[in-house]
């Protein structure tokens, strides 16, 4: 039998080389283990057939070695023996306490803005913020614990009735038996209304403390500054609100009201033992205090565990939000099965935890139950030879016994229910730190208030860097000065900065030196919600809310809006049309993938326009519409240009001839303002020229001729005015006429290729 497992490898071996030129028989005898006795000595030619470089076997399974080099061949065998066993060991060693096989996460390190803003959180402190939360709710509190106080009384006072009424019906007191039955059921009575109240009275509680809880987180994220968004996801987040709310709820609603329902009852029943014998009382309260040792230990580990299976289930729901939100991407590319294997990943994260985290629930199960019944055993024990000894009754050691049961129980509960409190504030560690993260700076201050704003915007030696990466400038030391009732448009190569130009404007990000001035007053100095109030902004991918057409367009307008104000909107920016024929017209039903992308950007042009804008910001509004809409907004622009109110308007566009209504043209590339400095005007362009080419020019050549203005011209533009080509013939009429000095033309030539 102790050949089978050498014989069986080689086979295996066998099988897997049976491809070479390996000969077809090869006598078995040849294979012995090592600790076979009578092994016969292989034959001369049955050994010849066997290659074992041919077939790769290890040379320590050859009947020939193990005699050639005995001592050798058992060693392999002790070192296999001497491998399990390490193993063995290092698997015991991981399994103790403090081994590795209760580490949690290789990587416990948090991650986000959060891990450096945040303190961590005690359970007393946890404690004391969900009291302020609820703190108002005094008269449900205070009726829950008075009902909780009776309850346990009554509960705690049944044992010792219950044993009086059996020993006094057993003795013959008939009056005894029947008081002791009728104070058990008003006992009975009492109880189990005060329980019933008590569970009530929490649950109540409760219910109010998710709402709060979750009002007070969502109030907290709302207020944070943009970059804190850049670093936490939100589908984290979500999970935050939605799931990390309801467990932490659960401190009050199940945790602190059966702590103190046990507490009392525990009392009670110490009370109880001490009357009938203190010295038997005290050696059950050494078992409890065993107890809360392995307790200690255990509720850290779980306060622990929590917090990881909390951060894992969020990191898992990210991803599903992430997916589902792009459903679209991820069914035009294939990628489910990725998609499932990145949610599988969080999910073995998050089962790897919740492995080990039953695997200590269960030790600390055996040990409760060990101590529980060594109680009831040592109860009796001691009970007993209290009778033999005449210092005890029978009716006594019985309530003995059972109050010493309810100690125990009590013990227990108080230290399952903490432990239940443990996780919970471990699950919602970052529910409270993200709860009482203070606000942006922008929304404590209070601002400088003003009924009007004139639009004279000033960006003085302005330098941004995002504070993900900050080793990338991306404004530098910008300048630029915009008039009142001013039409600006901001041009420029892709992630040359001119978002970032306009999030800075509407305070988004705070500038890392340098001023922006509106109506002459510092930005910070501002009261931002009277700021933005006076703003009308469509960024890029505008954003429609779930809801109908009616409030999407009156969004963030802060006075009251009738029908016909929104539809005149609507009708300027030749969305009435459309929305008209949706099945309810304004009342439709519409988010973000319910509408084309143009219809989408008409709508949130109309939502810019109803405010009646003081500055009115487009980045990239008008990049899905049609040559047709586009045109027709154009108009817009100059009807609102045109219109008495004195309105500021910066507009984004890689369409030249979106730009066409501006009065001036900003040039950005890397962060910069091609020219100008602070004071000048910026003016960048032959207003002429442009109107001239612009009205035969193709869309292709306005792209291909802005790129080329912005990459290849800078340095030629320095001092003079800019000048925007439409194609290649004006651009080399342009090049012989401009480029003269021979380094000036080696540059060009290379740069673009072109022959002088
Ligand atoms: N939230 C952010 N965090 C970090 N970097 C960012 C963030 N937003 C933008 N950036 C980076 O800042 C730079 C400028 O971006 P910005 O959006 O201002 O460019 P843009 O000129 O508007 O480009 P486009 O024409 O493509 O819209 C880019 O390099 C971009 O990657």
């Amino acid at each position: 039998m102790a050949n089978l497992p050498y014989m069986l490898q080689f086979s295996a071996q066998f099988k897997h080389n049976r491809n070479k030129s390996f000969p077809a028989i090869v006598p078995t005898t040849i294979f012995q283990s090592p600790d076979s006795v009578n092994v016969p000595t292989p034959s001369r030619t049955a050994f010849s057939l066997l290659d074992a470089n041919l077939v790769n076997i290890p040379k320590k399974y050859l009947v020939s070695n193990a005699f050639k080099r005995g001592p050798e061949y058992c060693s392999g065998d002790t070192d296999e023996s001497m491998r399990v066993l390490k193993r063995l060991l290092e698997f015991i060693r991981g399994v103790l306490p403090g081994g590795s096989w209760w580490r949690l996460a290789d990587d416990e390190q948090e991650t986000g803005s959060l891990s450096t803003l945040a303190r961590p959180i005690t359970a007393l402190s946890a404690l004391n913020q969900m009291w302020a939360l609820i703190n108002d709710e005094k008269g449900v509190l205070y009726t829950s614990f008075v009902a909780l106080t009776i309850a346990a009384l009554s509960e705690i006072l049944m044992p010792g009735i219950i044993t009086a009424s059996v020993f006094s019906a057993a003795n013959g007191e008939t009056s005894m038996f029947y008081r002791k039955s009728l104070l058990l059921v008003f006992l009975c009575l009492t109880s189990g209304i005060c329980s019933g109240l008590r569970s009530g009275c929490f649950a109540i509680t409760n219910t109010i403390l998710v709402k709060r809880l979750r009002e007070t987180l969502f109030s907290s994220l709302l207020l944070q500054d943009m970059s804190f968004f850049d670093s936490e996801e939100v589908g984290e987040l979500t999970s935050r609100i939605s799931a990390d709310c309801q467990r932490l709820s659960r401190t009050i609603g199940n945790d602190i009201h059966l702590i103190l329902r046990n507490i009392l009852q525990g009392s009670g029943a110490f009370v109880n033992l001490m009357i009938l014998s203190w010295p038997l009382a005290l050696s059950s309260l050494i078992i409890c205090f065993t107890l809360s040792a392995v307790f200690v230990i255990y509720g850290q580990y779980q306060k622990k565990a929590a917090k990881l299976a909390q951060d894992f289930t969020s990191s898992a729901n990210a991803v599903a939000q992430e997916t589902l939100s792009s459903i679209r991407t991820v069914r035009a590319y294939g990628t489910e099965t990725e998609e499932c294997q990145r949610f599988a990943q969080g999910l073995d994260r998050l089962a790897t935890v919740g492995m080990r985290e039953s695997v200590a629930y269960g030790l600390w199960s055996m040990s409760f139950i060990m101590s529980y019944r060594m109680t009831q055993v040592f109860a009796v024990l001691l009970g007993g030879m209290s009778i033999f000894s005449s210092r005890f009754s029978a009716e006594q050691l019985t309530k003995y016994v059972l109050y010493c049961e309810w100690l125990i129980y009590a013990a227990w509960r108080i230290q399952d229910n903490m432990s239940s409190l443990l996780q919970s504030v471990g699950a919602s560690e970052k529910v409270l730190q993200l709860m009482h993260l203070s606000p942006s700076s922008q929304f404590l201050s209070k601002g400088v208030k003003f009924q009007e704003l004139t639009g004279c915007i000033e960006f003085a030696d302005v330098s941004f860097h995002y504070s993900s990466r900050n080793t990338v400038p991306t404004l530098k030391r910008v300048n630029i000065s915009i008039q009142s009732n001013e039409v600006v448009a901001i041009v420029g190569a892709n992630g040359s900065g001119k978002s970032t130009l306009i999030k800075l404007m509407l305070r988004l990000y705070e500038p890392i030196s340098g001023e922006i001035y509106v109506n002459g007053i510092p930005l910070k100095e501002m009261d931002i919600r009277c700021l933005r109030e006076k703003i009308g902004f469509v960024g890029q991918d505008p954003h429609i809310f779930r809801g109908d057409v009616e409030s999407n367009i009156s969004y963030g307008c802060s006075r009251s809006i009738r029908r016909e104000e929104i539809e005149s909107a609507a009708k300027k920016v030749y969305a009435h049309d459309f929305i008209s024929g949706l099945p309810h017209g304004y009342d439709t039903i519409i988010d973000d993938n319910l509408l084309s992308g143009g219809q989408k950007q008409r709508i949130a042009i109309a939502r810019a326009i109803l405010r009646d804008p003081e500055i009115l910001v487009l980045d990239e509004a008008t990049s899905s519409l049609d040559a047709e809409s586009e045109s027709y907004i154009k108009e817009v622009l100059h009807s609102l240009k045109k219109d008495s109110k004195k309105r500021t308007i910066i507009m984004i566009s890689h369409r030249l001839s979106s730009v066409k209504v501006a009065d001036r043209i900003l040039v950005m590339d890397n962060g910069q303002i091609v020219e100008g400095s602070r004071g000048q005007a910026h003016c960048f362009y032959s207003k002429a020229l442009v109107d001239r080419v612009l009205s035969k020019s193709t869309y292709e050549n306005e792209l291909m001729a802005s790129t080329l203005a912005v990459r290849h011209w800078r340095p030629y533009l320095l001092g003079r005015k800019f000048v925007v080509l439409t194609d290649h013939k004006a651009l080399k009429k342009l090049l012989h006429q401009k480029i003269t000095t021979s380094d000036q033309q080696q540059w060009l030539s290379k740069l673009m290729g072109y022959e002088f």
